[in-house]
């Protein structure tokens, strides 16, 4: 019985896969709908990859690869796209976003800076699995430095599953980044009808299609069936933007996560690995063993950043509480989970800010 149900999910999944792949690489690699209506916005999506491209793999019932179809498929096997916007597609990369790197990220930074100095477009749609997604998301929202929608996208089913999430993801995504009031939001993530901030968004399930969540401050908006409701007004004031080198790396930052019967020696081994950041991921309000907390005052005793982050995945990490983080010269990360407080470290130590009061000021108050 389980046996026919696999196939028949078999057969299901194959023939997504069909049209997927018929749809999708018939498609032209670049102009992925063409619409001539010059009264439409125009949209650049730039794919990554992750679930949303993903296919279905033969090595088990519930198996695919990230990242296999192209941005331009994606959006080719969606009707009205082209009612929507004007859509370029181009791919920045085809990785599952666990393997999100620098690079990547140096790229996308790179080709979005150059469109919205050509004044080439209105939106931007990033493609992205969503392991990753708060991460890119985050750090888009600290380096760019425009007006523009940049929305990421992802889905929790491959693009050849049965349900698969990816398509009404992409066509909202697409309905946000073409819509004048997304405009002065900062970097959104969609998925699921929900709009989120870059600050707060959070992958929160493994596996469900209501995954993402903004634990400390709840979604910026929703897409209802006929309009985009925003909860407040675009802001005005922006945050602080700061300047990537030339080329990747960004500075070592690593994290440490804390358990109980914890020692010294995964602080001691960032050290050795020549981490210039550490941010621990720290239990309750980003506290950890005597002996962690010892080792970390050391670090930071040989100019290591140190920023106190927990692994709760919500609330705020307070200063001075349990740890003594003035006398110890530590910051901690407030409202950042600590793969966002990493992404901050990282680009405060390029940016030379290392000293502990001008990286709190970084985090907050
Ligand atoms: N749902 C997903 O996109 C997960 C996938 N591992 C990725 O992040 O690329």
């Amino acid at each position: 019985m389980i046996h026919s149900v696999q196939s028949n999910r078999s057969v299901l999944a194959a023939i997504g896969l069909a049209f997927v792949l018929t749809i999708g690489l018939l498609a032209p690699p670049v102009a992925a709908q063409q619409s001539s209506d010059a009264a439409l916005p125009r949209v650049l999506v730039l794919g990554t990859g992750g679930t949303i491209a993903g296919q279905a793999n033969a090595r088990a019932g519930n198996a695919y690869d990230s990242g296999k179809v192209t941005a331009a498929g994606l959006i080719a096997a969606i009707p009205d796209m082209d009612k929507l916007a004007r859509i370029s597609a181009e791919q920045i990369s085809s990785i599952g976003s666990q393997d999100m790197n620098d690079k990547v990220w140096f790229d996308l930074v790179k080709r979005i800076r150059a469109a919205v100095d050509n004044k080439e477009i209105d939106g931007v749609v990033i493609t992205h699995g969503t392991d990753t997604m708060e991460e890119t998301a985050f750090f888009l929202s600290n380096v760019l430095d425009t007006d523009i929608p940049i929305v990421l996208v992802g889905s929790m089913r491959p693009s050849t599953a049965v349900g698969a999430d990816g398509p009404a993801n992409l066509y909202e995504a697409m309905r946000v980044a073409s819509a004048p009031e997304s405009r002065g939001r900062g970097v959104l993530v969609v998925l699921n009808d929900i709009i989120h901030g870059a600050r707060f968004v959070q992958k929160t399930n493994t596996t469900s299609v209501d995954t993402f969540r903004s634990p400390n401050a709840g979604p910026v908006g929703y897409v209802d069936t006929g309009s985009l409701r925003y909860l407040e007004p675009a802001a005005t004031a922006k945050g602080p933007k700061y300047k990537l080198p030339d080329a990747p790396p960004l500075p070592r930052v690593d994290i440490v996560y804390s358990h109980a019967n914890m020692d010294a020696a995964e602080v001691e081994d960032a050290v050795k690995r020549g981490a210039k950041g550490i941010v621990l991921a720290g239990v309750g309000d980003g506290n950890s063993s005597k002996g962690a907390i010892d080792a970390l005052a050391a670090a930071a005793k040989q100019g290591v950043v140190v920023v106190r982050s927990s692994r709760v995945g919500s609330g705020y990490v307070n200063r001075n509480v349990e740890v003594e983080d003035d006398k110890l010269g530590f910051a901690v990360a407030l409202d950042l989970n600590p793969q966002k407080a990493r992404v901050l470290l990282e680009l405060l130590i390029a940016n030379g800010i290392t000293d502990p009061k001008a990286v709190q000021q970084a985090y907050g108050q």
